[in-house]
């Protein structure tokens, strides 16, 4: 029989451990953790579940932890699930010790990471991935998807031997052709991370709120304009299309609730990636969302002033958190200059 393929979670943390545990059963799994969480995977285990009901639990002892770098060494296909900020970090740290060879994919938020590790990682091959889903840790060493979606990752033939492995987790692997196009299209989501984030809300009760979902189409308004004057179509990554989304985030909550009922089918604990890095007391992925339309609104001789503006408040946030009621953001927003 042929050996299960060797696969490396780099960064374990909400996404690596979630997808590390659900492939866990079909691969040679290898996770490389910070020394806190590798202490909790070895004292409770790893247990992944979802909201259609699966649940899994794997013992400490057949679980392969490490610290350090050196782990990735045999991968064949490394999973890079870091926070933004450490991409840079993991690029250097996998060119000192991936093998010729090894396929490394990017399950991050953000448009620029997949380009930074190819940077690093000039002698592999690097392929861009998404996750729609929201993964939270209801208690150590548990991680459960509180929302629905299938992965993304861009075509490739190198992709073809771990196709079974996803398969047999229960990830359904969609391949795509322009996966900047869907990771733009995801951005346009994350814009409601520092949003959620300052609600101080679950994600669902924040959603199921007209005033914070006006926050969120005000947001995308802005970011979808500066994305057409920069010649960029995001991809359709939800039920509607992405240029819809403003007007249906607006409708009263009534018929919000009737006509986008799925978008409010989340855990009622779920809570955005970017709460999770206030309450750790991390700097926020921040730069590599709103800041992203920022950015690119700059580079084309235009401001994103309600972008800006979510940029600053999360840095304070980041240095001291305040809850913000709906109306009070919403108007900050609508009268940033
Ligand atoms: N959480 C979610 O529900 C979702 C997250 N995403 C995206 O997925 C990506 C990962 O997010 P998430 O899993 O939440 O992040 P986490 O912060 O939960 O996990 C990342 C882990 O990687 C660790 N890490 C950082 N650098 C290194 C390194 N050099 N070596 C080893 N470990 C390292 C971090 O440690 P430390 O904190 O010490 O740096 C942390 O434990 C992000 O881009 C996020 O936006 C996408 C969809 C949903
Ligand atoms: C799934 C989603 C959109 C919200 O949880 C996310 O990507 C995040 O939290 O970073």
């Amino acid at each position: 029989m042929k050996p299960l393929p060797r696969i490396a979670i780099y960064g374990a943390g909400m996404i690596g451990n979630y997808l590390g545990g659900r492939l866990h059963d079909h691969a040679r799994v290898r996770f490389i953790a910070r020394p806190r969480i590798a202490s909790t995977l070895k004292a409770c285990g790893l247990t992944v579940s979802d909201l259609n009901g699966h649940r899994q639990h794997i013992a400490p002892d057949v679980l392969d932890v490490h610290t350090h770098p050196e782990a990735a060494r045999d991968a064949e296909l490394v999973l890079v699930t870091v926070k933004s900020s450490a991409t840079m970090d993991v690029g250097h740290e996998l060119s000192e010790v991936l093998a010729p060879g090894s396929l490394v994919i990017s399950f991050q938020n953000g448009v620029r990471n997949t380009a930074e590790l190819r940077a690093s990682l000039p002698g592999h091959s690097v392929l861009a991935g998404m996750v729609p889903f929201n993964v939270t840790q209801p208690e150590p060493g548990h991680f459960h998807q509180g929302s629905s979606g299938e992965l993304m990752v861009e075509h490739s033939a190198e992709l073809e031997p771990f196709l079974p492995v996803f398969a047999g987790g229960g990830l359904a692997l969609q391949r795509q052709d322009d996966m900047q196009a869907v990771l733009w299209a995801k951005l346009l989501i994350n814009l409601n991370n520092p949003l959620n984030a300052l609600s101080g809300l679950p994600l669902r009760d924040q959603l199921a709120h007209r005033t914070w979902r006006r926050c969120l189409a005000l947001l995308q308004r802005e970011g979808l304009q500066i994305l057409e004057v920069a010649g960029i179509r995001p991809a359709q990554v939800t039920a509607l299309p992405a240029r819809w989304l403003p007007t249906v985030l607006s409708l009263p909550d009534a018929m919000f609730h009737r006509i986008a009922a799925r978008m409010l089918a989340i855990d009622p604990l779920a809570r955005s990636s970017t709460w999770d890095d206030l309450q750790a007391g991390r700097r926020t992925e921040v730069d590599y969302i709103n800041g992203e339309i920022v950015a690119l609104a700059k580079s084309k001789g235009l401001r994103a002033p309600a972008n800006a503006r979510i940029v600053e408040l999360m840095r304070d946030a980041e240095r001291s958190y305040l809850r913000w009621e709906a109306d009070a953001l919403l108007n900050t927003l609508r009268n940033a200059r």
